[in-house]
């Protein structure tokens, strides 16, 4: 590999631990209880070794006497998996109080609440538990130690403002500055005041802890009351734990590398020809990237005949379903390689256990929103440095490792941004608004954030949301639809057509098309199957578009019997089919909790469609009359979109579309787009279009 590759310099993510008790490959156990086997570590000595158990009695010292401890740590060190059973065994579960500890991502919530029931020696569920959207597994009154994603955490607080069961609340990862959180710590930072005994951790990386400390800083006038009552001290603690998991060696490619999912695919393939057991951790973008490369592999370890009984290759995204996620866990068997690909979901937080090897696109998707024209694209986009550290640091957790990054030390050291741009900066607003405005925060621009988000993003988000009739006049939630919106836990526009299906009669169709539309794609596509892949996209094409094809698609799913046969048959993919099930039933039950009717319109393709527009008129478009190449103008903005070459509609171009959302390439493209009648904008939404007297639409 010394052609492509060259070592770093960059300081080492870790160091060696010494072999005193039993060689480097034998000091942890695999992911499910085995530390029992093959004489590894105990689990106890597994925890004394890590870095953060020197800081054992610091970090509790620092909880009892400050409101707020900021923790600054390497990943690796100990602090998600430790801190709260030490803060368990310290006592601050007792008396029915609960520990909380927060994670941006639910795939890391289930792993660490196991890992951490695993070394407590409980059932999950039991005293550990975690919870996640539509999953709860926790038990009143037994569990004490409760994981959850943050975005879980604000939800509860529409039932408990104040969270007064949690006498500790630890926000993990808090530097990925996910647009949760950052809602999260505004909030927490309100409740500390009404509840001076409640604590927060907040862990985060190096660069981010100063912000943090400023945030939480209290200001001087309220800091002197407080410490008159001989409370827990309001300035914020900072406590860095120093030291690392094991040594990870940083390769970089001597070139700039073309095309990162082919360089991803030949890197993995390097690694299993050259280097020493021990499984491939890819980092890429998104479901099509990923899915390319896992077809890349496969047919080029069926080409080249080399590999082909050495590789067991997995994709994982937050698209596919829970079993098939769960699979990256597992252990392969005795003399094959694991090769995960992944998005950045396994970027923080997670322990693969065989994972030796890391290959680091230097990419990921990233949402980017102008509220201008009120277009959010999720966009590829180059990671941080603090983001390539963690994907590094996934090696090196159990034992030593490589991390291979597709890009040059140059642009590592030169170029690559210290730290990504928070999320709230970047995003649209209205789920937001709408969570907030849930919890009774009314004076939404004034409400303290850890980095404020722009005026216009939140001025556009009010706009949308009043259109939708989600906001009155005074900019409240309005009853029943807002409070119903607020329910749903998807984009507010397509809780908004779910619950105009409802009353349109249609809601088992509309409940399958949200479903659809929360995968990223149901087709399988990728080099060299594009023109089988179309044609099988038109044995179910609707003239009407890519929602009611995705109805065409899921009844003849239904019908083979769910089966994957068919599913390869016909170029859908079977993961992401297997996700929309999983996602229907969730929202169906919630549906029926909010009130809503399940009913189905049978074949009456109009009332799909007037429920599609309920929730998605703003996104309204007009093919342009002059234009050859397909161009259309969306009508609020004016902005020139095109249909993407995904979409059913790919050059039937017809005059009237609303689109889903938008991808940005070359071009702003719309992905899932559906024919309309104009006359039914004013039909549905007659406050946000008006006629012109030339019979023009308005906005
Ligand atoms: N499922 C697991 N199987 C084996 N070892 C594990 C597992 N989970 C954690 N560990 C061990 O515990 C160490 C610390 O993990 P932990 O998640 O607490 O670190 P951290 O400091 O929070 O890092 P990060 O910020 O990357 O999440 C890991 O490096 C690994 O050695």
């Amino acid at each position: 590999m010394s052609q492509f590759w060259k070592p770093g310099t960059e300081r080492p993510q870790g160091r060696v631990v010494d072999d005193e008790e039993g060689g480097l490959l034998f000091l942890f156990g695999s992911h499910h209880s085995s530390s029992a086997r093959h004489g590894y570590a105990s689990i106890e000595k597994q925890r004394q070794r890590l870095p953060v158990s020197k800081y054992r009695t610091a970090i509790l010292y620092l909880v009892e006497t400050h409101a707020t401890t900021i923790i600054v740590g390497e990943t690796g060190s100990g602090k998600t998996t430790q801190i709260p059973q030490y803060l368990k065994e310290a006592g601050w579960a007792t008396g029915g109080r609960l520990i909380a500890c927060t994670q941006p991502r639910r795939l890391a919530v289930q792993a660490v609440a196991s890992r951490v029931a695993e070394e407590m020696g409980v059932k999950l569920g039991e005293e550990v538990g975690y919870t996640i959207r539509f999953e709860d597994v926790t038990k009143p009154d037994v569990t004490v130690l409760k994981f959850l994603t943050d975005g879980v955490l604000l939800r509860e607080m529409m039932d408990d403002p104040l969270l007064t069961k949690y006498s500790v609340i630890m926000v993990d990862e808090a530097h990925e500055r996910s647009i949760s959180t950052d809602i999260l710590l505004g909030l927490l930072k309100k409740i500390q005041r009404r509840r001076p005994e409640l604590r927060l951790i907040i862990s985060s990386a190096t660069i981010e802890a100063k912000s943090m400390s400023d945030f939480f800083r209290m200001r001087k006038k309220r800091r002197e009351i407080e410490n008159k009552d001989h409370g827990p001290q309001v300035e914020p603690a900072i406590l860095s734990v120093e030291g690392r998991g094991f040594n990870v060696q940083i390769n970089y490619a001597e070139e700039p590398v073309q095309d990162y999912v082919q360089a991803a695919v030949s890197t993995t393939l390097l690694i299993h020809e050259r280097e020493p057991a021990g499984d491939v951790l890819v980092f890429l973008t998104g479901q099509d990237d990923i899915d390319a490369a896992v077809q890349l592999l496969t047919d080029q370890v069926q080409t080249t005949g080399k590999h082909s009984s050495g590789l067991i290759v997995l994709p994982l995204y937050s698209g596919l379903p829970r079993a098939d996620q769960e699979l990256v866990f597992s252990q392969a068997p005795r003399g094959k390689r694991k090769v995960v690909i992944s998005t950045n979901i396994a970027e923080t937080s997670l322990t693969l256990e065989g994972i030796v090897y890391v290959v680091d696109s230097g990419f990921s998707k990233q949402r980017f929103y102008n509220p201008i024209s009120d277009i959010e694209n999720l966009v590829v986009a180059p990671i941080s440095r603090a983001s390539a550290r963690q994907r590094a640091g996934r090696a090196g957790r159990v034992r030593p490792g490589k991390c291979y990054r597709l890009y040059t030390e140059e642009y590592f050291l030169n170029h690559m941004p210290n730290a990504g741009i928070p999320e709230i900066q970047r995003s649209n607003m209205v789920s937001c608004v709408i969570q907030l405005k849930a919890l009774g925060i009314d004076n939404i621009l004034g409400f303290d954030w850890p980095a404020s988000p722009s005026a216009e993003a939140m001025i556009r988000a009010l706009e949308v949301l009043y259109s939708l009739g989600i906001l009155d006049d005074d900019a409240k939630l309005t009853s029943p639809t807002g409070f119903q919106v607020a329910e749903i836990p998807l984009d507010p526009m397509v809780s908004k057509m779910i619950i105009a299906s409802s009353q349109l009669g249609c809601s088992e169709e509309i409940i399958t098309i949200a479903a659809v539309l929360s995968v990223q794609s149901i087709w399988i596509s990728g080099r060299g199957i594009q023109k089988e892949s179309d044609e099988a996209k038109l044995r179910f094409a609707a003239a009407e578009g890519d929602h009611v094809t995705f109805l065409n698609v899921y009844k003849g799913f239904h019908q083979s019997g769910k089966s994957s046969q068919w599913c390869h048959k016909n170029y859908v993919n079977y993961h992401a089919m297997r996700k929309v099930l999983e996602v229907r039933e969730q929202l169906k039950r919630i549906a029926k909790r909010i009130g809503l009717v399940l009913k189905s319109c049978e074949s009456d393709m109009q009332l799909v469609r007037k429920a599609v527009i309920a929730g998605f008129f703003a996104n309204a478009c007009h093919l342009e009359a002059y234009s050859h190449d397909g161009m259309y103008k969306t009508l609020r903005g004016s902005q020139e979109v095109y249909i993407h070459p995904s979409s059913v509609l790919f050059r039937v171009n017809p005059k009237w579309v609303i689109y889903h959302s938008l991808v940005s390439t070359d071009r702003q493209y719309m992905r899932n787009v559906l024919t309309i009648d104009p006359s039914c904008l004013l039909d549905v939404a007659p406050h946000f279009y008006k006629l012109q007297q030339s019979n023009h639409l308005l906005f």
